[in-house]
């Protein structure tokens, strides 16, 4: 099967071919670029020195004669308006960027202050949380691969909303911190060294645009959600995610309980690994890979839940996922191409 790329020289594209250079079923068929066409790939990208591909122009419909399926890894804005001409031609799309996954044009445009896709677009954007949609992601023409915090995030809490242990009145507070490259390749006055090392940031204090994604799928598993506190820093590190999250539980329950709840609901998804009792997962241990590794412990003083999510943002909160996705999609082993070790130490 064939894919493209386009956005191919940012970090979710190259992260894109890094692991679809090892894939068993899909070829990498063409790269695309809206600033860059007719240069070698690795011009700017001496790591990738070893392909020899020349970026393209950003050609629907020529994109849609060569490739079954599209990667758009393109900024927020970009998918929005190309959409269009992709869905009316013979190929599946997968959107890296949030341009698709808030049901409500209006909220898009609340939160991104850009101008939403077309109404029917995202109604027809199915919501790619891997886990949790595989039965939607099948039958797909167009999926909208989840956020980076809202990955960790809502793989965390799933288990609590779907077993019914945590309900709409659950406070649910996210404190969540990430590597710089979250923040895309364009250096920025944010995110230049001097500024990064030996810092910690909070940013878009109760303002993040994840907000809203993540209150849109916790309400499918529990109607009448309280709005959610989420919180998010930068770390002076390149890759990783970690998520905190607290959560009022409705009754009492214990830590064993609690290791069992997880590991029965994931039992079946080779991804998410669920710690042993009282371990807690660091970035470091899925640095690279497409694994969200889990910790979870109740406190008896206050009844809430303490839940600790790590991903590497760019892999199973970006093309990691994507690609998870694509294999759904085409019917194939969910791990294709993606089962490797995390890069340790
Ligand atoms: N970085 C991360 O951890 C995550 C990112 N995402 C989302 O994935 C998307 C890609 O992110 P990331 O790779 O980090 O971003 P980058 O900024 O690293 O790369 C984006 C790429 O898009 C291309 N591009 C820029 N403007 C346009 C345009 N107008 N039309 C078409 N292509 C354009 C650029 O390449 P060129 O100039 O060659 O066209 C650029 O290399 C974003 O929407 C981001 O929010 C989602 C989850 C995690
Ligand atoms: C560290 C960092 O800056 N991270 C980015 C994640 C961007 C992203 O993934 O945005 P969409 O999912 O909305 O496309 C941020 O917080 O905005």
């Amino acid at each position: 099967m064939n894919v493209s790329i386009v956005g191919a020289t940012g970090y979710g594209g190259m992260e894109l071919i890094r692991f679809l250079n090892n894939h068993p079923q899909f070829k990498i068929k063409s790269l695309h670029t809206s600033s860059q066409f007719g240069r070698s790939l690795y011009e700017e990208n001496a790591h990738l020195m070893h392909m020899k591909d020349t970026l393209e122009e950003i050609d629907p419909e020529a994109i849609a004669k060569k490739s079954d399926i599209v990667f758009l890894a393109t900024p927020s804005g970009v998918s929005s308006q190309l959409i269009s001409e992709f869905s009316d031609l013979d190929i599946k799309v997968i959107d890296l960027s949030g341009d698709l996954r808030l049901q409500t044009p209006g909220e898009y445009e609340n939160w991104y202050k850009k101008p939403a896709a077309p109404q029917h677009i995202i109604e027809e954007a199915v919501y790619g949380l891997a886990e949790w949609n595989a039965e939607a992601i099948k039958k797909a023409t167009i999926i909208a691969n989840p956020g980076c915090y809202p990955t960790a995030s809502l793989l965390g809490l799933a288990p609590l909303f779907t077993e019914g242990l945590a309900g709409a009145d659950a406070d649910v507070i996210i404190d969540a911190k990430s590597g710089v490259s979250g923040a895309g390749k364009s250096p920025s006055a944010v995110t230049h060294f001097s500024e990064m090392n030996e810092n910690f940031k909070i940013y878009k204090v109760n303002q993040h645009q994840h907000i809203p994604e993540i209150e849109q799928q916790l309400g499918r598993w529990s109607s009448g959600l309280q709005p959610i506190t989420f919180n998010t820093h930068l770390v002076p590190m390149t890759r990783g995610i970690m998520a905190t999250m607290y959560i009022k539980v409705n009754r009492e329950t214990s830590n064993v309980e609690l290791k069992d709840l997880y590991e029965t609901v994931y039992e079946n998804h080779p991804f998410v690994r669920v710690q042993p009792l009282d371990r807690y997962p660091s970035t470091k241990q899925v640095y690279g890979s497409n694994f969200c590794d889990i910790g979870v412990d109740y406190d008896e003083r206050t009844g809430k839940v303490t839940v600790v999510s790590v991903i590497d943002n760019l892999v199973k909160g970006a093309a990691g996922q994507a690609i998870q996705n694509a294999n759904i999609l085409m019917g194939l082993e969910e791990t294709a191409g993606l089962w490797n070790s995390p890069l340790y130490p």
